[in-house]
């Protein structure tokens, strides 16, 4: 096996650096390991990179060091690099949220997860969340979410606010989250949702949250889709409406608590397949990046992708 890892030194702040060297340093003292690794420059670089990796017949895997964005734009460039057989994937989290290591089961301390790479024994597919936007006639993917309303804001907020670098450096980045949450949830407008899962057509005129997920995590570990697996072929939306201040701090209260489900006020919608359009222009964040402020028709559907991995158990 020869692995390929793809490092983003900026991910979480500067920690992709760290995490790195402490990865490298100890496959540097096992001669048996055979590796190589590329680091990315600039935004969209890792794509690049790993749509040429996916090119290179002497790589049996490509190992991506930096956060869940880094993760995402890697396996976005893999899966267009169209090959017959899909080039094989590992992850070692150093981003600030590490989403989809929760979700997958891969340890957040960068040796352990160097092991469940090194130790594993066979390919482990996972669902991928693909999702077409009629509005914009943009297709792309999601490995955590794809979230459109409240989240959306708060990450437009937060990815916008000049102290961001500042506060991740010195890990205060979930206060950061909390103040901008606060912020959005008194000046977020409600919208009008139309979803259709299977036969189940429902219409919201107040819509204030809608998420769909891919494995149970957001927000850097509070649970939106308790049920949804990374294995499972199948995405989870929740849709939480903007009805009574009362109500609607609750459903918060619920969400932030991980509790968001099993809240009256919360319509959850499952399948392989789910279709729903979004008026007027919102917010909206996939996996933590924004595709802008605009209105969407969107059609989700599940892709799959095998990881090299042995996930711990939850
Ligand atoms: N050298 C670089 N300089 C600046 N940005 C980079 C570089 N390399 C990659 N990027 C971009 O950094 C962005 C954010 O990376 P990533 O999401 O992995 O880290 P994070 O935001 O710190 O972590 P998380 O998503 O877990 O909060 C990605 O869009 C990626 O393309």
């Amino acid at each position: 096996m020869k692995y390929l890892f793809l490092v983003n030194p900026c991910a979480g702040g500067g920690k992709g650096k760290l995490v790195w060297q402490q990865v490298n340093s100890f496959l540097a003292a096992k001669f048996s390991i055979r590796f190589d690794h590329v680091v990315s420059q600039y935004a969209g670089h890792p794509r690049e990179l790993a749509m040429q990796a996916a090119q290179r017949t002497d790589l049996d895997c490509l190992v991506v060091v930096g956060g869940d964005g880094t993760l995402h734009e890697a396996i976005t460039g893999l899966m267009e690099s169209q090959q017959e057989k899909p080039f094989l994937v590992a992850y070692i989290p150093a981003g600030t949220s590490n989403d989809f290591a929760r979700g997958y089961g891969i340890s957040t301390k960068p040796l352990q997860a160097l092991q469940q790479i090194l130790t594993n024994q066979h390919a482990h597919v996972i669902n991928i969340g693909h999702y077409h936007d009629a509005c914009r006639q943009q297709s792309g993917i999601f490995i955590n979410n794809f979230g459109i309303g409240f989240d959306a804001a708060i990450v437009h907020a937060t990815n916008n606010s000049r102290a961001k670098d500042f506060l991740n450096h010195h890990h205060l980045g979930t206060f950061s989250y909390i103040f901008k949450a606060i912020h959005v949830l008194f000046t977020q407008p409600a919208f009008q949702v139309q979803v259709k899962a299977g036969k189940q057509t429902r219409c919201f005129d107040r819509a204030f949250l809608l998420v769909a997920s891919n494995h149970p995590y957001i927000g850097g570990g509070m649970r939106i889709a308790p049920d949804q697996r990374v294995d499972q072929k199948q995405l989870e939306l929740v849709v939480v409406e903007k009805r009574h201040w009362p109500i609607l701090l609750w459903s918060m209260l619920m969400f932030a608590s991980s509790r968001l489900t099993s809240s009256h006020y919360a319509h959850l919608f499952r399948g392989q397949q789910l279709h729903y359009r979004i008026t007027p222009a919102q917010y909206g964040q996939i996996d933590g990046e924004e595709p802008g402020k605009h209105t969407f028709d969107l059609k989700l559907e599940c892709r799959s992708y095998p990881f090299w991995q042995q996930p711990k158990m939850h």
